[in-house]
């Protein structure tokens, strides 16, 4: 029996704690794998109380998580109250936030949870507390460098059974965008989604098809010049490296669904390039995923949704999704690790 996924709580005051609860009600009927919650028990017990949800919610190891999981929600707590109010975000929070991440990736390096699934937080409350990076994706490589090593790329993609795509550029300014995207970039980009394709979603061979940055791909040159002098030459290191990889293709016609069926992975320029594509196509079925990491980490594609925290609104299904993903590559990776730790 693999060990329970590890599920933070994400942002007090957002919808995090309400899709937990809803998530764990629909365990049954959604065929969920048992997950343990990091985080206040005292906040879920609010939410559950406020919202009239018939939750009981019960403070554990995630040891103990499994056993537990079919008659209660199990909570691993992380010993800070967190105490915001539903659409009140307040920096007061980013102590339990931010211990409620710290212990859950403990419990997943050390073995004792599977895969790590997170509820969303707020970067802004984080930044105003001096969280030093732009999101989970970052914050999670930081804490997988081996001492006096560089942390290891992450690579953020967005995965829906309609869509797959990668942003190059994350959480970055939109005018940074041009002196972002370097070949290094992008060759170290396609090898990982490349790797962690074929070794965690099980694609023998996958097709990376790489967006151009500029209207038209470029137009040969004509309307700007990154697609051939940064894009061509990455896409051309990666097929001599025996990577299916395909661009500079113009980004707006990359989505329909004939393209689409063309390839695995679109890896669009900046954020909202191939962002704007997967949320339209897939908004409540759409999952974040952190490749690169050596550990499995998904999240729902959605942010803290402050307009409707607390009202009985939050749709539980992109974080389902993401508990369901978090299981299927977990296995999938442990699988893979096998004749490495046999070999070991
Ligand atoms: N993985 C993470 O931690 C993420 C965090 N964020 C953060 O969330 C905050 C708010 O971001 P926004 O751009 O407003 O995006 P958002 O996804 O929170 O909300 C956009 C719209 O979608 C609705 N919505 C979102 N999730 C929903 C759900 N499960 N059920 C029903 N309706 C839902 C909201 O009510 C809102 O109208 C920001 O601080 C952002 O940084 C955003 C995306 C991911
Ligand atoms: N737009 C995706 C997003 O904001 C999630 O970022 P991260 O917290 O997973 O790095």
């Amino acid at each position: 029996m693999a060990p329970p996924l590890a599920l933070t709580l994400g942002e007090p005051a957002g919808i995090g704690p309400e899709i937990v609860l809803l998530a764990w009600r629909a365990r049954a009927a959604a065929g969920l794998p048992a997950f343990c919650a990091v985080g206040d028990p005292d906040l879920l017990c609010r939410r559950a109380a406020a919202l009239g949800l018939d939750v009981p919610v019960v403070a554990c190891t995630a040891s103990e998580a499994e056993e537990l999981f079919e008659h209660a929600l199990p909570v691993h707590p992380n010993g800070v109250a967190a105490t915001a109010a539903p659409g009140h975000p307040d920096e007061s929070s980013a102590p339990s936030v931010l211990q409620s991440l710290e212990q859950a990736v403990h419990l997943v390096r050390a073995g004792i949870a599977s895969a790590l699934v997170t509820a969303p937080l707020a970067k802004s409350v984080l930044y105003r507390a001096d969280f030093p990076f732009p999101g989970h994706t970052e914050y999670l490589a930081a804490q997988c460098a081996a001492p006096g090593t560089l942390a290891p790329r992450p690579v953020m993609m967005i995965w829906s059974p309609l869509l797959a795509v990668v942003p190059a550029t994350i959480h970055v300014p939109l005018a940074e965008v041009p002196r972002l995207v370097t070949v290094e970039l992008l060759v170290e980009t396609g090898r990982i989604v490349a790797r962690d394709m074929r070794d965690r979603f099980g694609i023998a061979k996958p097709r990376l098809a790489f967006a151009g940055l500029n209207p038209h791909a470029g137009e040969k040159g004509a309307l700007g010049a990154e697609d051939e002098a940064v894009v061509r030459p990455a896409v051309d290191a990666l097929r001599d490296a025996g990577i299916d990889a395909r661009g500079p293709l113009p980004a707006d016609t990359l989505f329909h669904p004939e393209a689409r069926a063309t390839y695995d992975v679109a890896i669009g320029m900046y954020h909202d390039q191939v962002l704007i594509p997967a949320k339209t196509l897939a908004f409540h079925d759409g999952v974040n995923v952190t490749l690169g990491l050596p550990f499995v980490r998904t999240s729902p594609d959605h942010g803290t949704a402050f307009d409707i925290a607390g009202t009985g609104k939050a749709d539980p299904s992109s974080l389902i999704a993401a508990l369901k993903l978090a299981r299927r590559l977990s296995t999938a990776d442990a699988a893979a690790r096998a004749p490495e730790r046999a070999g070991a």
